[in-house]
């Protein structure tokens, strides 16, 4: 096993999927891993058995460079690089113990897919706000990517995105091992605005499949989500970025086909007439899609862009149209 990196310090903030993800990745590769999780006994049970009782438990930690703790100051003071992996929903609560000081120096890494409910911002929008941190200092992770793959050893990609290209090899070089290939790119906000949207249309392709659409209608509805996506960005950020890539379009179609998709389960659910609250209380992870369909609808409330799957998610979701009656209207309006 390699040890490339003996004296990175990082802090993993959350407990699930992801975060145990690449917490395995950091550390297998050689870095010192501090990592918050809110329940004080699945910090016990890790430091006991060298797993984490609740996901991916199959991987085993090296507790000479994973050290698991309750206390979020304590973890984040220790390290170089802050790792945000707590469902966008939680980010707030969780930060607020943080002082405004306390990121200073860091550098910044969102592996969330999500934005912050009620604010309607990226996780780098308010962190870098709330910690009054440059945007320079910050990244993203994405790509293709589900944490059970991880966990099997898959051959996965991943994508670093900020606005310091140094900053995003960097963090990119600490994640790549035989089975993780990593590259930087400078779109922070197209990235990370593209890794929610792709969690709204996997959601809607889970409810068509949940009605009984096919593969054949699931296409089109791929098809026309990256015109919607494309739409979007434009209207929001205009510069050049190529869609086709994996951090784009491979992250779309990872999660709107996979059977690890949490936004793809959760969607199917409700196509089969789930209420949200059960198809939530019937998952015990989170499809960010639901937080972010609220949230990209608001936003494009001022843009006014052309966006029916997430209007029709909108509308499924929170206005409580039956699943059936908006997709048959989007059948209408797909080509
Ligand atoms: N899973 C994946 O494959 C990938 C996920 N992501 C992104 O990573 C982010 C984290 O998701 P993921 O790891 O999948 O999460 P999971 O769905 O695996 O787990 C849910 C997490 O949310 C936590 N949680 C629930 N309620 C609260 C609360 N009130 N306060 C704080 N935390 C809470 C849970 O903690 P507890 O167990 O203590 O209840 C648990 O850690 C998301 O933005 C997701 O889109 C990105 C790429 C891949
Ligand atoms: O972002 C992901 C894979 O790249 C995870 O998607 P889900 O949250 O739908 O599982």
């Amino acid at each position: 096993m390699s040890l490339a990196f003996p004296l990175e310090k990082i802090a993993m903030i959350g407990g699930g999927s992801w975060a145990t993800a690449l917490a395995k990745i950091l550390s297998e590769n050689g870095a010192r891993v501090g990592w918050w999780l809110r329940h004080k006994e699945d910090v016990q049970h890790l430091q006991r058995t060298r797993h984490n009782p609740r996901y991916l438990s199959s991987v085993q930690f090296d507790l000479t460079r994973v050290f698991p703790s309750t206390d979020v100051e304590d973890v984040v003071k220790e390290a170089d690089w802050v790792v945000l992996a707590v469902p966008a929903a939680f980010v707030k609560e969780t930060l607020d113990k943080l002082d405004r000081d306390a990121l200073k120096n860091k550098r910044v890494i969102s592996a969330i897919k999500g934005m912050i409910p009620g604010r309607n911002e990226l996780v780098t929008d308010y962190v870098s706000e709330r910690f009054r941190l440059s945007r320079e200092k910050m990244g993203c992770v994405a790509g293709p990517c589900h944490a059970e793959e991880v966990a099997l050893e898959k051959q996965s990609y991943l994508t670093i995105g900020s606005p310091d290209l140094a900053l995003a090899e960097d963090f990119s070089q600490l994640l790549r091992n035989r089975y993780v290939k990593a590259h930087a790119a400078a779109d922070l906000d197209g990235i990370e605005y593209c890794a929610v949207m792709k969690n709204i249309i996997a959601l809607t392709c889970g409810v068509a499949h949940g009605l009984g659409y096919g593969d054949n209608f699931q296409a089109v509805m791929v098809a026309n989500a990256v015109q919607e996506i494309r739409r979007f960005l434009y209207a929001l950020n205009p510069q050049p970025r190529d869609l086709s890539a994996s951090a784009y379009l491979g992250d779309l179609l990872v999660t709107a086909y996979s059977q690890f998709s949490r936004n793809r389960t959760f969607g199917n659910m409700v196509g089969r007439g789930y209420s949200v609250k059960s198809a939530q209380m019937e998952m015990n992870m989170v499809a960010e899609g639901y937080y972010a369909v609220k949230s990209i609808f608001e936003v494009n409330k001022d843009l006014r862009v052309n966006m029916p799957i997430t209007s029709a998610a909108y509308h499924i979701l929170y206005e409580k149209v039956a699943p059936a009656v908006e997709i048959e209207l989007l059948k209408e309006k797909f080509r």
